[in-house]
């Protein structure tokens, strides 16, 4: 079996949450320790690692990012590699995302090249979000990188195609989660209190107005309640209720917007069901923003050199903490294809690991020809 893909399924058995990565940690850190360490210094941040290669005549940095972490999610693959942590999943391809970005260390172990690079291994992208805390770390502000890349998997193309597009990749995101304290009571005896089943039904529902009547049709938004919980048993009225959900928009300026909307709403719930509302927004994610230099850039290379199939796609509304890191440093993300008819965050997603090699091959070939520029 390939290296790469042994190290895929290994990394797929103990996926791990945000900032727990502990497991995972080690798994990298003894793979890269088993490397030549002529040219390489690690240093830890949290659960996360960066790893600075050393080129021959540098004249600048390369920087690289993978995320380590995993989902609360309980797989249904019935893979014989499938996770053995309980109701924790590689569920967005961050255990191919990991053994891609360990191929490109290794190739650069072996082969020299003039620049720097470093390789980050940043946890928590799921939440509450790993890349502007490490972002802002001694670390970084020590061997930040004059370019960053980084890829996705994408299920829905097929294995030997790249997609992206200059300029905005992915959505700004906010989590949102919203607590609702009525008055319970007996079942039968609705009139004496305030019922907070309602009032999270009634969210939910007015919510879908602001995406339809608030934002522009010529702009897009989503708002996705994911979980609700509320209430104790079948004969009692809620007392409480919790919504958890998350928010997406093209723009800074609309997801300013919907939160003044949401704010509104949750207000008319509150005096109309004579209840008490908390909003917190959790954590948020900066757009993804390509840089348009470095993607034509890429693009024109791939086009030129490789045998993959470029696609240059439209923007998603999915998130990334990787924007924070393109806010500050020129670089670009893409999408790789993995060809899955399951997508994304979903419990039986296997995407191919013929995309593994190709993902490789690209980034070296790249790298090596943008460390060796004069
Ligand atoms: C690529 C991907 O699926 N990213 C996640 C990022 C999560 C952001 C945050 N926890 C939120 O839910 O708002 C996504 O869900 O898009």
């Amino acid at each position: 079996m390939n290296t790469y893909v042994k190290i895929r399924r290994d990394l797929h058995q103990i996926p791990e949450l945000g900032f727990q990565e502990f497991k995972t940690q080690d798994y990298l850190l003894s793979y890269i320790q088993s490397l030549p360490q002529e040219r390489i210094e690690i240093k830890k941040w949290k659960t996360g690692l960066f790893v600075k290669v050393y080129g021959m005549s540098p004249k600048k940095t390369i920087g690289y990012r993978t995320d380590i972490d995993g989902l609360p999610i309980e797989e249904q693959t019935g893979l014989p590699f499938s996770s053995t942590h309980n109701n924790q999943m590689h569920a967005c391809g961050h255990d191919l995302h990991m053994s891609i970005a360990l191929g490109v260390l290794t190739h650069f172990v072996h082969n020299e090249i003039h620049d720097d690079l470093l390789f980050i291994f940043q946890p928590a992208e799921e939440g509450p979000g790993g890349a502007e805390p490490m972002l802002k770390s001694e670390i970084m502000q020590q061997w930040k990188p004059d370019m960053i890349f980084a890829l996705h998997i994408a299920p829905e193309y097929p294995v030997g195609t790249i997609a992206l597009k200059d300029g905005l990749l992915f959505a700004n995101t906010s989590e949102l989660f919203i607590d609702l304290k009525g008055k319970g009571g007996h079942a039968a005896y609705p009139h004496q209190t305030n019922d907070m089943v309602i009032a999270a039904c009634t969210l939910v529902n007015q919510f879908q107005t602001i995406v339809s009547r608030n934002v522009n049709p010529l702009d897009s938004a989503v708002i996705t309640i994911g979980k609700i919980t509320g209430g104790t048993v079948q004969n009692i009225i809620a007392e409480k209720a919790r919504l958890e959900g998350t928010i997406r928009t093209l723009s800074p300026e609309s997801m300013k917007k919907v939160k003044h909307r949401i704010k509104s709403i949750v207000k008319g719930i509150e005096t109309g069901f004579e209840c008490e509302a908390v909003i917190d927004y959790g954590s948020m994610y900066h757009q993804v923003y390509n840089d348009e230099h470095l993607t034509n850039d890429f693009i024109n290379y791939l086009k030129q050199e490789s045998t993959v199939q470029v696609i240059e796609c439209r923007e998603a509304m999915t998130g990334e903490d990787f924007g924070y890191m393109l806010d500050e440093i020129p670089g670009f993300m893409f999408w790789l294809g993995v060809d899955s008819p399951f997508g994304l965050h979903h419990a039986k997603l296997n995407p191919s690991e013929d995309a593994i090699n190709v993902a490789v091959n690209i980034m070296t070939s790249y790298i090596t020809h943008k460390g060796n520029e004069e």
